[in-house]
């Protein structure tokens, strides 16, 4: 099992945790996943815990905060996992990449609800899927994925589930770390291995296999999005982007020259780092420094659709924000938020769209390990145990710690101006 692994791995680090622990922020880490300090036989008294989650520290010398023992900890177990987060996405990638490459009107479906999936986004999820169970192979392995089978099932798929397959044989092949060869009833079986619910308790791997479909179709920003929850709280986050430079947006449009496609990752308590998808070595990232919000920028979606422009027009008027909104596609928004190209990003769905946990639980963690939040627009953090979905107040808003409250101030005052105005009509 992956969490009887990782305690493991926590025990044999136990000696390293002292000097670990000086060379983490003093900040406040957020709270590790729920038992997780019962696991650890070096856990510390936690603020935030009680009954059997509480443990005393034994042993004299440093003595760390609750808080910062549970990151460094935290940031040691899920060492396995991430790295295979970050190859699954990486292949996932290369699918979608050459799928983006020679898009057919033959591949483009149309599911019930009317958004558009493609043959990549089928084979994005098999591939990771694949790759999980494969390298975690775990009796309680559970995938909380966008896509579902039902569609390839029907009559008339067959053509479109012999391509995938391929696609899929293709890419995993073409890495030379698996020699495989999956039938068709074998990707219909990995893309149904995404059915889980979630919730609070256990651990559950969430996957958008392409988040931004419409930016994809459109040949513009689009992010494979796999993140991790363990009781309930993201613990790690991989963002694969595969159209994002890796100057910041601002200087590629003056460097067009730059390579494209970032891969960004997070752990709990150890920090965010962006890589080239095609590989390089890992850099640390920070969320920007701005401190007057009249030099920020913003992002939003690039689909009006998924969010109000005129809402966040008037919240960056009364903030001063004098730049032009950044319109972007998926959570490439999160990534290049969390390496500081722009500030602030700000999400208002239309009234009864309900947010899914797949479209948020990766881009949270990469922004809040870069030290930025991200929250409602009440404030209050995201809460990803509810299962599929977010209950969420209103939108969904992320910048750095300093800026939070003035932005928080700036959307609750323009949320009253919009409904005083509704109501006047
Ligand atoms: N009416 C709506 N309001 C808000 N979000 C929506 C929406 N319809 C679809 N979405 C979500 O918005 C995501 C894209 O976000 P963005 O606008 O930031 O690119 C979509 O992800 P998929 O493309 O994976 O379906 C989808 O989950
Ligand atoms: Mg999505």
């Amino acid at each position: 099992m992956a969490a009887m692994g990782a305690a493991g791995a926590a025990g044999s680090i136990a000696p390293k945790i002292p000097r670990l622990v000086r060379s983490l922020p003093p900040s406040s880490r957020p709270h590790p996943p729920p038992g997780f300090l019962k696991r650890l036989p070096f856990a510390g008294n936690c603020r935030h815990c009680s009954g059997d989650d509480r443990r005393g520290v034994g042993g004299a010398g440093v003595v760390p905060t609750a808080a910062a023992t549970a990151a460094a900890a935290a940031s040691m177990v899920y060492e396995r996992e991430l790295a295979v987060a970050k190859k699954a996405a990486s292949l996932a990638a290369r699918l979608c990449k050459s799928v983006q490459k020679s898009i057919l009107q033959s591949d483009v479906q149309s599911k019930s609800d009317k958004s558009p999936v493609t043959v990549a986004d089928y084979g994005s999820q098999a591939v990771v899927s694949f790759v999980l169970e494969k390298e975690l192979s775990t009796s309680s392995f559970s995938l909380v994925a966008e896509e579902e089978s039902g569609d390839l099932r029907k009559d008339g798929a067959q053509e479109t589930l012999n391509r995938i397959t391929e696609l899929v044989n293709d890419t995993l092949s073409a890495d030379g770390t698996y020699k495989v060869s999956l039938t068709a009833d074998d990707i219909l079986a990995a893309i149904d291995r995404g059915k889980s619910e979630g919730g609070p308790s256990g651990q559950h791997w969430v996957l958008d296999p392409i988040d931004g479909t419409k930016g994809f179709l459109r040949g513009d920003q689009y992010a494979i999005a796999l993140a991790l929850l363990d009781g309930g709280q993201v613990v790690l986050g991989v963002l694969g982007c595969p159209n994002l430079p890796l100057a910041a947006l601002h200087d590629h449009k003056h460097s067009p020259q730059s390579p494209v496609g970032c891969l960004f990752s997070a752990k709990l308590g150890a920090g965010t780092h962006m890589e080239l998808l095609d590989g390089s070595s890992p850099t640390k990232v920070q969320v920007s420094a701005v401190e007057d919000p009249a030099d920020a920028s913003f992002f939003e979606s690039f689909e009006a659709a998924h969010s109000s422009h005129d809402l966040s027009s008037s919240i960056a008027k009364r903030l001063g924000v004098q730049a032009p909104p950044v319109r972007i596609d998926s959570q490439a928004k999160y990534g290049a938020l969390a390496r500081g190209d722009g500030a602030i990003y700000l999400r208002f769905p239309h009234k009864g769209y309900r947010e899914k946990i797949w479209d948020h639980a990766a881009g949270s963690i990469v922004v809040t390990e870069a030290g930025g939040v991200v929250a409602d627009a009440a404030g209050k953090p995201l809460d990803f145990s509810k299962g599929k979905y977010l209950d969420l107040d209103t939108g969904i808003v992320s910048t750095s710690q300093k800026l939070m409250p003035a932005l928080l101030s700036a959307v609750q005052a323009s949320l009253r101006e919009t409904s005083e105005s509704v109501g006047r009509l």
